[in-house]
């Protein structure tokens, strides 16, 4: 399985910032093939995030309605995000579930929207801070794996995105120990669930990574990837991080 550097730019973007993926996909040209990077960004971008991503690295959406094209003011369906080139959607971040309202079942909903139109979905997870005090982090995160995640169709692709949310935006990152802990118990319950397919499930870490812990991140039992906020609006940042993946002294943007 191939490692995912995956980038969640949220409500960050304007078109003048799209040099910053012309940069990333700069970097990579060429690159060895044993890390894929992905950088999802609103939807306004879309287009011309692929355009500027000229092959070499992948683009992707932040969310995705659950309905087919219909009477949705505002909505943006799996199909349009397809249609301007994003080949992935984050589904189920903790600011969408909490902003707007977000449960397992909408999540679950969006995600089978998303693989009917042949997207890769990447379905968040976490807990709070008042959830892992009260010692029920892992409890908390196998529910909503359970409930988020719907049964794998043949040829659906989905990796899922551990982010416990007092870790977002935060600077404070979970010991190794605990991530170990969150991620040993989703792994066993992916295998659980879906046997041998659980192994082309990525399962992601994100909250605060930055190039200068990507390498004890990466390193970590169980974790195939990671999904980065704020380190992924600036090429230098980001491409510091995909270097991290790649072995490679960190080179900056290119
Ligand atoms: O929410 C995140 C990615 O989806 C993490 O954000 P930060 O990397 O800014 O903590």
């Amino acid at each position: 399985m191939r490692t995912l550097i995956a980038g969640n730019w949220k409500m960050h973007g304007l078109q003048a910032q799209i040099g910053e993926i012309a940069a990333m996909a700069r970097a990579n040209a060429g690159g060895p093939s044993d890390v894929e990077v992905l950088v999802c960004v609103p939807a306004t971008l879309i287009a011309h995030a692929v355009q500027a991503a000229d092959g070499v690295i992948q683009i992707g959406g932040e969310d995705c309605s659950a309905e087919e094209a219909g009477p949705f003011t505002g909505d943006i369906d799996a199909q349009m995000l397809r249609d301007a080139g994003a080949t992935s959607v984050i589904l189920g971040h903790s600011e969408r579930r909490q902003g707007h309202h977000e449960t397992d079942a909408t999540v679950a909903a969006k995600v089978k929207a998303a693989w009917r139109h042949g997207l890769a979905t990447i379905v968040c997870i976490g807990e709070t801070q008042a959830q892992r005090h009260d010692g029920n982090a892992l409890k908390v995160c196998g529910d909503q794996l359970a409930a988020s995640l719907p049964d794998i169709p043949a040829g659906a692709c989905t990796s899922v995105a551990y982010e416990p949310l007092w870790a977002i935006g935060s600077g404070t990152m979970p010991t190794r120990e605990q991530i170990i802990g969150v991620l040993g118990h989703l792994r066993a319950a992916l295998d659980e669930r879906f046997g041998s397919t659980s192994q082309s499930i990525r399962i992601l870490y994100g909250g605060s990574v930055k190039s200068e812990n990507a390498l004890e991140i990466l390193d970590t039992p169980d974790v195939n990837g990671v999904l980065i906020g704020g380190a992924s609006l600036l090429a230098h940042d980001f491409n510091a991080i995909v270097d991290v993946a790649r072995g490679r002294t960190p080179t900056g943007s290119v």
